[in-house]
């Protein structure tokens, strides 16, 4: 099997209940909801994305056997301990298989990914992240964290706290509205207490 990576980089985790950690990210390349060309984003099934996922042709993006992918993630996280890999996309669970998983945790990294939540996440991940979109058909109801982008027409978020989540979490769209988008995740927040606010720091840092 060979893996399609768009980019990989270390930074600080910048969203969720993990933030300000120290990460490597693996951007794995394609989605199910986009196609990532912006002549599809009106007619797709996910909008709002801020991410380019096409190709392998970012930092260090490439195709990556098994052996060749895990040894860049140890050659970029460098020395010291709690190695600490995020594998998010485009969408991850289209490409991450089982032998992937255990060879990167045999190279000691914690793994969490960032997922959409149409695809069934496979055992070996350490946290969970699933990201609902309105409109898709949400399979993966379990995991650490649910991180809601809001606003979103077409979900109700009372009928997400049945799930199986540790962390509930309400993010602000990044859109040409951003402070109404902001404005509205603060009254969601302050209006629902199950609920917690959380910020993409990295863009507020000017990190990747
Ligand atoms: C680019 S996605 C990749 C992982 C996966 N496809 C997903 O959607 O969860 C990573 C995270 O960024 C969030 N995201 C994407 N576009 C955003 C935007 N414009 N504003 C805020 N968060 C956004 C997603 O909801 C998801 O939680
Ligand atoms: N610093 C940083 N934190 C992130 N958390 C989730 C991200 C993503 O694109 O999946 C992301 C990202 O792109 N950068
Ligand atoms: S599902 Fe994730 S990667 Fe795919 S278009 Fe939406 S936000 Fe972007
Ligand atoms: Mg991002």
């Amino acid at each position: 099997m060979s893996y399609s990576v768009k980019e990989m980089f270390v930074t600080l985790q910048g969203e969720g209940a993990q933030a300000g950690r120290r990460a490597l990210f693996v951007r794995f390349s394609g989605c199910n909801l986009w196609t990532g060309r912006e002549r599809h984003r009106a007619t797709a099934d996910c909008r709002f994305c801020d991410t380019d996922f096409v190709g392998t042709d970012g930092l260090n993006g490439g195709r990556y056997d098994c052996a060749e992918l895990v040894a860049n993630m140890v050659g970029l996280w460098g020395e010291g301990e709690s190695r600490f890999a995020v594998m998010t996309g485009g969408e991850p669970l289209l490409q991450i298989d089982a032998p992937l998983l255990k060879a990167v945790r045999d190279a000691g990294f914690e793994i969490a990914v960032e997922t959409n939540g149409t695809i069934a996440a496979p055992d070996g991940i350490d946290w969970i992240c699933v990201s609902p979109k309105a409109g898709t058909r949400i399979v993966q109801r379990s995991g650490n964290e649910l991180k809601l982008v809001w606003p979103q027409n077409g979900i109700d978020p009372d009928g997400l706290l049945d799930w199986r989540f540790d962390h509930f979490l309400i993010q602000p769209m990044d859109c040409v509205e951003g402070d109404a988008a902001r404005a509205a995740a603060i009254d969601f927040v302050m209006a629902n207490p199950r609920w917690r606010l959380s910020l993409q720091t990295h863009k507020l840092l000017g990190l990747p």
